[in-house]
């Protein structure tokens, strides 16, 4: 039982790092809540929502994922090496797609009903 939490209070550390070290990190939490609040603001249904939570983890836990890997290299490979730039480039095209897909789906989701709005 001790070893269960003792697996949650590491985790809640691997978070709290890159949230503290990652620019990125920053940027992405500072766009989530412009669209947690945006979500509020335009009335967002409960399909809605699901999406763009999704797309928020999607693009965190990618992010969290792409520095889990940088760092593996950097300590595996810290002299230049093809195959240590190429695994870095890869993980970082992996958040790239993530966070292209999230933009899709947020202007599906939001650009009709700032039209709406502007509209009516
Ligand atoms: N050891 C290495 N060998 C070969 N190429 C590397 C190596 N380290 C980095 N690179 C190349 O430089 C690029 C940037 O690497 P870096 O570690 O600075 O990642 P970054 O995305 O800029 O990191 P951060 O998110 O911390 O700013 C990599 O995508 C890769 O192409």
């Amino acid at each position: 039982m001790r070893k269960r939490i003792l697996s949650f209070v590491y985790a809640g550390r691997g978070i709290k790092t890159v949230f503290s070290t990652e620019t990125n990190m920053k940027i992405h939490l500072v766009i989530t809540a412009v669209v947690i609040a945006c979500g509020f603001v335009f009335k967002i249904n409960i399909t809605e929502w699901c999406l763009c939570l999704l797309c928020m983890a999607l693009v965190i836990g990618g992010e969290m994922m792409n520095t889990a890997i940088e760092n593996i290299v950097n300590l595996a490979s810290p002299e230049f090496h093809p195959l240590a730039g190429k695994a870095k480039d890869i993980a970082a095209g992996a958040v790239l797609i993530c966070a292209i897909i999230s933009v899709i789906v947020g202007c599906l989701i939001f650009l009709p009903k700032i039209w709406e709005m502007l509209a009516g």
